[in-house]
């Protein structure tokens, strides 16, 4: 065995300690204990026993050249160090290629090292973003943001007086930035990141209307990609409503419709073969996979017009590998490829006018270059895409992987934040007006901590996020049943009191209202999950139980509450879940029932304790609810005869209506 120490090897040559006096013994014990404060922890005990048995022998040896007693004690302990301290060197003289062994305490890294570590490899871009306050504010006519008159009485009559910060940093970029016919190069792309609900969609909904509203002909220059079809959807609306007093086209593609309905919506005109393409619409919004479709096979669909290519909920599709949709989407809209395969649909079939010129409006400046082979002037400028590249995202991907992937020009970062945020620190922004709690549980008593909620806390407009589909509907299923149960015993109880005259009825009419639930999933039609969102909107479902389905971008101004029953493992999906609720600077709390384990993962945030007192009253109907529950889903038919019978006040419709096509046991 060896020992290693962190001493620098001295020069000084070995003494013989004898021979030392005690004067210059403490001298060299002063320097010693130095280099001590220094040296690894102490050796153990073998090592112990070893020097007792060297400091003996030190000790006789002063001895016998005299000494009082103390001086012998204080020289002993002295002598002890000059010979682990010479041994010492004895041993890295032997050995001294031997290294320091290294500790694995990690030295303390400042907040700024920590994010400093965290940005290598991110582009300088990126790492600097343009920081915004999230709660600035500006009035939405002002010179400064550069909209119309038009545009911004059309935003008063909707009830927006202001701008969000997001709306504030982004419009007057792309309004001024920005000239329709300056079709040469990019203005440079913009990645936004700023908190759910702060307004993203209307950042780039109100300039592209502003500047596509001058102008002359139809085609499509502004592509929208949005990950899910309800999206798609609801960004269409926020079009459709802004577009008013214009006539700007804007159009869908996500695959719901009739593949050749879409292409009659787009393009319109099938048989001609056009250079230019042809469009119905200015605007497209698009899932990614239907897009993708299109490209290959509808003919005279072209993005050689294309301005604006918008990557809204970015993080999320850069994530969606659906055939390569971007690269695909790149390729369309750059000039080579672009015009390969518009020339290869055409052979050369160009239009033109009366004058025997080519119609030069039906085709991209640029493209009209490269298929008819411009002879090239000497101060001719080099064509580059015209595109701008807008990525919004309330979690924006910062993996320099996937961003090299949208081969960005000139980008700029601009992210929203609150200013309070310490500095260098990145973490995902939450809205300022959200109140974050969690609840303790056991698995079992989950259920029974959302009917807490909503019973006790008062909660009528709540979505409840679970892992899974499945889990959705277990858990719909079951509130649904305790509802039932809860209803009828109340409604009971009630009558006991009305018999005997203890109360009125009216007085206690509110305790019987029942909550109503719905799932909300993949599983459902279009048109179902439409009709049920509506249902929410209006007030006549409170609690909507749902998987991930509607967990990002899905903008609905009467949540109140959002409810995580299964914690998400990733922080973005919980940014997103609970970004539901707190919208728009509106109030919202999220509640996230956890369980002993995961309680650890969410230290920074309340945890609300529960009085089991406030239980009692629901325990007792949860437990018959479960029982009934298992049973009913154990033997679907059988069960409802039984149930009729044990529960005689449940209206066997309402239970048939439950289990319909359903086997699941409940876990
Ligand atoms: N300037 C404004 N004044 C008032 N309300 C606004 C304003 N801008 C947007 N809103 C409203 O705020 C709500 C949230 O906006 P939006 O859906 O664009 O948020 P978002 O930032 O895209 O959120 P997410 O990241 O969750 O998709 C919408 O109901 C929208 O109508």
């Amino acid at each position: 065995m060896f020992q290693i120490q962190r001493y620098e090897i001295e020069q000084e040559p070995l003494q013989d300690v004898s021979t030392v006096s005690t004067e210059r013994l403490s001298k060299i014990n002063e320097r010693i204990q130095l280099k001590r404060k220094r040296s690894l922890k102490k050796n153990n005990q073998a090592q112990q026993a070893n020097e007792d048995k060297e400091s003996g022998f030190i000790k006789k040896e002063i001895n016998e050249k005299g000494g009082s007693f103390q001086e012998v004690a204080s020289t002993e302990k002295i002598s002890k160090n000059i010979h682990e301290d010479l041994r010492q060197k004895e041993t890295i003289k032997k050995h001294p290629v031997l290294q320091a062994f290294p500790t694995f305490d990690r030295p303390k890294q400042t907040p700024q090292e920590i994010a400093a570590a965290k940005l290598l490899g991110i582009p300088d871009w990126l790492a600097n973003p343009t920081i915004i306050d999230s709660n600035s504010t500006k009035v939405i006519g002002h010179p400064s943001i550069g909209l119309s008159e038009g545009l911004v009485k059309r935003c008063n009559t909707y009830g927006i007086q202001e701008c969000f910060a997001v709306q504030m940093a982004v419009i007057p970029l792309l309004i001024h930035s920005r000239n329709l016919s300056d079709t040469h190069k990019s203005p440079g792309d913009i990645c936004v990141s700023a908190p759910t609900g702060s307004g993203k969609t209307l950042a780039y909904v109100l300039p592209i209307i502003d500047i596509l509203s001058k102008r002359i002909v139809t085609r499509l220059r502004v592509l929208v990609v949005l990950p899910t079809r309800d999206l798609v959807i609801q960004v269409k609306e926020t079009f459709d409503a802004f577009c008013k007093g214009t006539n700007l086209k804007v159009g869908i593609v996500t695959g719901q419709q009739s593949f050749t309905h879409e292409q009659e919506q787009i393009v319109g005109d099938l048989k001609g073969h056009f250079i230019g393409g042809k469009s119905k619409v200015d605007i497209l919004i698009a899932t990614p996979g239907r897009l993708i479709e299109h490209l290959s096979t509808t003919p005279n669909f072209t993005l050689q017009h294309l301005r604006f290519l918008i990557i809204d909920e970015a993080d999320r599709l850069l994530n969606q590998s659906y055939h390569d949709w971007l690269s695909h989407i790149l390729k369309s809209t750059q000039l080579k490829q672009a015009a390969v395969n518009t020339s290869r649909k055409t052979s050369m079939e160009i239009k033109f006018d009366s004058f025997g010129v080519p119609i030069s409006d039906a085709v991209s400046a640029v493209m009209m270059e490269s298929i008819l082979h411009i002879p090239k002037g000497d101060i001719s400028e080099p064509k580059t895409s015209a595109i701008q590249k807008l990525l919004f995202s309330a979690t924006l991907t910062r993996n320099p992987a996937k961003i090299a992937s949208l081969h960005l020009v000139n980008p700029q970062y601009i992210s929203v934040q609150s200013i309070n945020k310490n500095e260098g620190e990145f973490k995902y922004v939450l809205p300022s007006s959200l109140n974050e709690y969690m609840i303790v549980s056991t698995s079992s008593e989950k259920p029974l901590m959302i009917l807490h909620l909503l019973h006790n806390h008062h909660i009528s407009s709540a979505l409840c996020f679970t892992k899974s589909v499945d889990s959705s509907h277990r858990l719909s299923e079951l509130i649904r049943i305790f509802e039932i149960l809860y209803s009828q015993t109340l409604k009971k109880e009630i009558k006991e009191i009305e018999i005997n005259n203890i109360q009125k009825t009216n007085e206690n009419s509110d305790f019987v209202k029942s909550i109503i639930a719905a799932e909300y999933s993949s599983d459902l039609s279009q048109e179902e999950r439409k009709n049920i969102l509506n249902k929410f909107k209006h007030g006549e479902i409170q609690l909507l139980i749902c998987s991930d389905l509607i967990a990002r971008g899905i903008d609905i101004d009467r949540v109140d509450t959002v409810i995580n029953y299964d914690v998400p493992i990733y922080m973005k999906k919980y940014v997103h879940r609970v970004g539901r609720t707190a919208r728009a600077g509106r109030k919202g709390d999220a509640y996230s029932i956890v369980e002993t384990q995961e309680a650890g993962h969410l230290d920074k945030i309340k945890n609300v304790n529960i009085k089991p007192i406030k239980l009692e009253p629901l325990k007792v109907i949860y437990k018959k609810s479960l029982e009934a529950f298992r049973e009913y889903m154990v033997n679907t038919r059988s069960s409802v005869t039984k149930y009729k019978d044990k529960f005689s006040s449940i209206d066997i419709n309402e239970i048939q209506e439950i289990g319909q096509d359903d086997q699941i046991i409940i876990e």
